[in-house]
């Protein structure tokens, strides 16, 4: 079976002061480092990842304005950062499709880098397919949730690379209580 085509959408130069945004990163976040292969932190609504889980946290003004650039490229917003650290080229992320529990089905995930340029793999799932994208400082790149059921996407080893982040949002749905006239 063929994979549907790739559907991502690469701004470049999307953010208005990437370095000042790289160097809040690395000045402000308490990098969590449970996961061996690079380091996470999360911010907003807490989002199960790769197994860990992480508390909710206060999206700080500076991501809260990435998310709302995000925002205006996916129609519509972001309550989760998970923000990832590669410290040089041998650490990376292997592939994988991001889990949609708790998402808004439809909605797309957003990948916004900082730092070192890095390559995204992208696999199809007949594994016959694959697509690069090379993702570079202050660009955003949007995967439709139909891509991440068909593809999977990894950040594979580079090296002689240095450090890059990635900040990347995600819708959560809405959990409505139970009312009375639901009854
Ligand atoms: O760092 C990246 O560009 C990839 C991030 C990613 O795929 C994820 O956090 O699920
Ligand atoms: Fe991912």
């Amino acid at each position: 079976m063929t994979a549907p085509p790739l559907d991502v959408r690469h701004i470049a130069a999307a953010l208005p002061d990437p370095d000042a945004d790289l160097a809040f990163l690395l000045a402000e976040v308490d990098w969590d480092d449970r996961i061996r292969a690079r380091r996470t932190a999360s911010f907003g609504t807490p989002y199960n990842y790769s197994g860990h889980h992480y508390d909710p946290a206060p999206m700080p003004p500076r991501i809260a304005a990435i998310a709302a650039i995000a925002a205006t490229h996916a129609g519509h917003h972001y309550d989760n950062c998970l923000a990832n650290r590669y410290d040089t080229g041998e650490h990376t992320m292997g592939f994988h499709r991001d889990s949609y529990e708790g998402l808004v089905p439809d909605s797309a995930v957003a990948i916004v880098s900082l730092g070192a340029t890095r390559t995204l793999v992208f696999r199809g799932e007949d594994r016959a397919h694959r697509a690069e994208i090379v993702l570079e400082h202050g660009s955003l790149l949007l995967m439709t949730a139909e891509t991440q059921r068909h593809w999977t996407h990894a950040v594979p080893r580079a090296a002689g690379v240095g450090l890059r982040c990635s900040l990347t949002f995600r819708r959560f749905a809405v959990v409505r209580p139970a009312s009375a006239s639901d009854r």
